[in-house]
């Protein structure tokens, strides 16, 4: 048990440090002698005061916003350092598979008879659960082309499958041996060897498309934080969370939506602006759902939660010190009640997840033609959350921010209007923002 325990607590190895990874792919990446001072200047979300004045002249005074308790310079390295050195990585592996193309080893699924049909169904089915849990991601991906339509398809069902183990029916019973079984069960499926019908699609998937292992194992490591962590000290533990539950996503389907073979911007940019739409929207929700999580019931703490190391308390995600700082405690938000203290410290948070959406907008246009509305959906309705929050006077505590999906359908573009076909060179009109419609 010990063993299992410590293996449980420790945390993913994210050392590599990849400015010395040569990138050989056809597309350009910064010059690897400008990879340190970017790296410095990975930390504009946390070294600023949510509450102090921006400082003259900065280059980042629209982002002086954010953290009450700046993660100090001798600290650590940062969380947003770690998770860029998993970006940097991750748009390295992308160009090195993708130059070394002809010799892209293409892991095959087991041979079983019949083995395409059983493929067919295993995509369709994935098709199916995507449209049941997510209509709009749904509806855009049927613009992309088949290839890319299904394996996001497989892609979105292990996340929603992952999902679901913390956050599911079963979510009290789940164990960190559940979790590690999980994990198991992933890398054979990245091995070529399946265990179920989902996992033989996203098996296929990951051997004709450059995904690497690291995003889906960083997301298992979120479920094992959403499983013990109640509270968040600060922004910097939020990041690395919302980064492993939702930044991950970003990076897992960028390499399968492709870049615009005439996009001039860096791979490395282009999964940083996935990474930002992860944490924007993760952000988003759970901004919107702070009523939802503080009700959350739970279940009564029994002897075997010694060893389950679960959170036995209602979870706040919103950071402590930033609430502190505000005025406010946990008790306040337990009570519910909308003050001038909550609307201010409602006003920063919504600021900072705008910012992350910002971020995000640089890239979508940068994705191949196809992929680009399914992205821009989402986009959209996750930022028009924020706008219901304000509509609501922040009323986060009884009022579920809802944006209706039939504004998207609306603008919705007729898959038809490019002979019935999706491709990536059909010019499809970019959604337009909220209150430019
Ligand atoms: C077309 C498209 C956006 C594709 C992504 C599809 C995909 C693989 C989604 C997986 C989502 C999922 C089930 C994640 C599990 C963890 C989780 C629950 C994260 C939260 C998602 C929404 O959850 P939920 O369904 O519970 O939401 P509601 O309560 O129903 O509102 C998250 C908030 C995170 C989802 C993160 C993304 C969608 C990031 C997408 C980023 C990209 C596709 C990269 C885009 C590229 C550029 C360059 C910007």
């Amino acid at each position: 048990m010990a063993v299992a325990l410590l293996h449980f607590v420790m945390p993913v190895d994210f050392s590599t440090n990849i400015c010395s990874l040569e990138a050989t792919g056809g597309r350009t990446l910064a010059p690897r002698s400008d990879c340190r001072v970017r790296y410095r200047n990975r930390n504009r979300w946390s070294l600023y005061s949510l509450f102090s004045e921006p400082e003259k002249g900065s280059k980042f005074s629209i982002y002086s916003s954010l953290v009450a308790n700046p993660v100090p310079e001798a600290a650590a390295i940062s969380s947003e350092q770690k998770v860029y050195d998993v970006v940097l990585k991750q748009a390295a592996l992308v160009e090195r598979q993708l130059s070394n193309k002809s010799t892209l080893e293409v892991k095959p699924v087991a041979f079983v008879p019949g083995a395409n049909f059983l493929l067919k169904e295993a995509y369709d089915r994935c098709g199916e659960i995507c449209a049941e849990y997510a209509k709009t991601f749904y509806l855009g991906t049927l613009l992309m082309t088949p290839e890319r339509r299904r394996a996001i398809w497989a892609i979105y069902v292990w996340c929603r499958r992952t999902d679901e183990l913390v956050d599911g029916p079963n979510a009290s019973h789940i164990t960190p041996s559940a979790l590690e079984r999980w994990q198991a069960r992933l890398e054979d499926l990245f091995a070529g060897t399946p265990y179920d019908m989902f996992d033989a699609a996203l098996s296929d998937t990951v051997a004709n498309f450059p995904v690497d292992i690291q995003p889906f194992k960083d997301m298992v490591e979120g479920m094992r934080m959403d499983l013990t962590k109640c509270r968040y000290n600060n922004f910097d533990e939020l990041y690395l969370y919302c980064y492993y539950v939702a930044g991950t996503v970003g990076l897992m389907s960028v390499p399968v939506m492709g870049i615009a073979p005439e996009s001039r911007a860096t791979t490395e940019s282009v999964y940083n602006a996935a990474l930002a739409l992860g944490i924007a929207n993760q952000l988003t929700n759970i901004l919107r759902d702070v009523g939802e999580d503080k009700s959350r019931a739970f279940a009564p703490f029994g002897f075997a939660d010694v060893f389950l190391l679960q959170c036995k308390k209602r979870k706040v995600y919103l950071p402590q010190d930033e609430l502190a700082q505000a005025g406010l405690s946990d008790e306040d938000i337990f009570s519910g009640k909308v003050t001038d203290k909550w609307r201010h410290f409602m006003k920063n948070q919504i600021k900072r997840a705008r910012m992350f959406f910002q971020e995000a907008e640089r890239g979508v246009d940068e994705l191949s033609q196809a992929s680009r509305w399914p992205v821009w959906a989402s986009l959209l309705l996750y930022g028009q959350i924020l706008d219901e929050i304000e509509a609501n006077d922040y009323d986060n505590f009884t009022k579920r921010a809802y944006v209706h999906e039939y504004h998207f359908l609306a603008l919705y573009p007729d898959p038809k209007s490019n002979s019935g076909k999706a491709t990536d060179h059909a010019p499809l009109a970019t959604p337009r923002r909220h209150g430019q419609i």
